[in-house]
């Protein structure tokens, strides 16, 4: 079916030469979700989020995704709570979508895709200098993943969007100096949590993922600027920026908890 020549093509995509997951991997993202599979802990605290606009430096496009980068040389933009155990600084966000809406997030729940998946990047500043070393360790990232599904227009993400004719091309970057990404987290508290990795190289076992159950509504126009956005460098041959996802990988020896039940 789609799935397995997906896997194969995938396999093969530029973006993944490396094999489909890293020799030894235990803990690789992206996974599926088996919702009746995910243990509710009662533990889990609520995820705690306070961005400071202002913190927002500029939109780029780094011929994977484009990514709206955010000034972490202070605590001004943070997470804590949830499954954490110290509070992680915003680094970055960026998506990741399909050439069609039948497909293109990383995470699936039930086996389900949706066609794009927001991921909001935090690293642990408490107990590591630097986010490259931190990106080398078990506990040193924590991904915010959000579902986008099509539906009503998105207001917050509009003005994203408007901004990304500008960084159609690999290496382009754009200055963007406010923006509040908790505008594209839904209000609904309930997420799964599991300890995982980075989807894209260096694939790193170091992120621990705090998946939003509730998906935010795009419209098609919003999705369709996403797939306008070149892989490629200006001047090369054209190839549209779409599917740029992770072939699932295997769960081996976890659990995913729920913060609901
Ligand atoms: N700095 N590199 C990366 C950061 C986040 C991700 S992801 N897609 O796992 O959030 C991948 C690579
Ligand atoms: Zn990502």
């Amino acid at each position: 079916g789609a799935c397995c020549s997906y896997r194969l093509r995938d396999a093969l995509h530029p973006l993944w030469q490396s094999p489909l997951t890293i020799p030894g991997g235990t803990r690789q993202s992206p996974i599926n979700i088996q919702w009746r599979d995910s243990v509710y802990d009662p533990f889990l605290k609520p995820l705690k989020i306070s961005y400071d606009p202002t913190t927002c430096l500029h939109i780029w496009n780094n011929g994977y995704s484009f990514l709206v980068e955010f000034d972490d040389s202070t605590d001004r933009s943070v997470i804590v709570g949830g499954p954490l155990e110290n509070q992680y600084r915003l680094k970055q966000f960026h998506f990741h979508w399909g050439a069609i809406n039948e497909w293109g997030s990383e995470h699936t729940v039930d086996s389900k895709f949706y066609p794009a998946e927001l991921h909001l990047v935090h690293w642990n500043a408490v107990v590591y200098p630097t986010f490259e070393e931190a990106v080398m360790e078990g506990n040193g990232l924590a991904v915010i993943g959000v579902f986008l599904k099509l539906g009503a227009h998105h207001e917050g993400l509009q003005t994203l969007v408007d901004a990304l004719p500008a960084v159609k091309h690999k290496d382009a970057v754009i200055e963007f100096d406010v923006f509040d990404p908790s505008c594209l987290i839904p209000s609904c508290p309930d997420y799964w949590t599991y300890a995982g990795s980075l989807t894209t190289p260096p694939l790193t076992e170091s992120v621990t993922w705090i998946i939003k159950k509730k998906p935010i509504e795009v419209d098609e126009n919003q999705l369709e600027a996403f797939r306008m956005l070149l892989f490629t460098s200006d001047g090369e041959e054209e190839k549209r920026m779409v599917d740029n996802f992770r072939p699932l990988q295997p769960l081996m020896n976890r659990t995913v908890r729920s913060s609901f039940q």
